[in-house]
């Protein structure tokens, strides 16, 4: 059987990192690219380093590290500022994803928030996407990050809508009920062949 690489998405808050849990939970690697973006912007590297040309030291926290949060309002206000920041961050995280399939052997999870809109979909030989309702998806968003209202529309604006992602997919994981509704469905999916 073909090796398979999944590719997790969803929306942002739809429950990836949980789902991704119950993979690890089932000895499969999952490598999480939100991890990969926060190394292509760590103290001393490049991208850091235009970051904070382009938007000033107001980017740097007192320990010289980014201000994600200050970063947030300027990119998710502006496509075209998101735009700039996704190429510098990007390339970085799709060669380590490329990495990361070469040096990884068997069934392999990639957690890939932004899957389809960056083009990523190449990299994996099926798709699963964790969807829930606009309303637990808000509320849970509210309750981890302690985001406002007006942040999390802007966050929920910046990515493809949610309705397209479940409509490309492969594998549609409903995360709208308790989390251990989801173990199932995740031996469900892991139990169909290759798509
Ligand atoms: C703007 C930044 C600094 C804000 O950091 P913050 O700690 O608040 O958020 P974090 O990185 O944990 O992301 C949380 C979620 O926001 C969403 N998100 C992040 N970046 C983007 C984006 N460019 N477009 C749409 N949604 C995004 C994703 O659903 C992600 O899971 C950060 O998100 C970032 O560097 N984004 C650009 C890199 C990127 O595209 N990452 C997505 C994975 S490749
Ligand atoms: N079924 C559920 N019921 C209640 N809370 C949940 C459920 N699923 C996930 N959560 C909670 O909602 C929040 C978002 O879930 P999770 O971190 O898995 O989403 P994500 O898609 O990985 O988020 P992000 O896009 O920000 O990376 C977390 O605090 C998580 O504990």
């Amino acid at each position: 059987m073909a090796r398979r690489v999944i590719g997790l998405t969803g929306g942002i808050a739809t429950g990836k990192s949980t789902v991704g849990r119950l993979l690890a939970g089932r000895g499969i690697p999952v490598i999480d690219a939100d991890l990969l973006a926060r190394e292509a912007v760590a103290p001393g590297g490049t991208a850091l380093a235009a970051i904070v040309h382009r938007y000033g030291s107001a980017m740097l926290t007192d320990a010289g590290a980014l201000n994600r949060s200050a970063l947030a309002r300027i990119v998710f206000a502006d496509p075209d500022e998101r735009h700039w920041l996704e190429s510098r961050i990007h390339p970085f995280v799709r060669a380590a994803l490329q990495a990361a399939i070469e040096r990884t052997a068997g069934t392999l999870c990639l957690m890939i928030p932004l899957l389809f809109e960056a083009g990523m979909t190449d990299l994996v030989t099926e798709i699963w996407v964790v969807s829930c309702e606009a309303e637990p998806q808000h509320a849970r968003l509210k309750k981890r990050d302690g985001l406002s209202d007006e942040a999390i529309a802007a966050r929920i604006a910046s990515q493809w809508p949610l309705a397209e992602k479940v409509r490309l997919a492969d594998v549609v994981i409903d995360n709208n009920g308790e989390p251990a509704h989801l173990e199932r469905q995740v031996a469900c999916a892991l139990a169909q062949a290759s798509i």
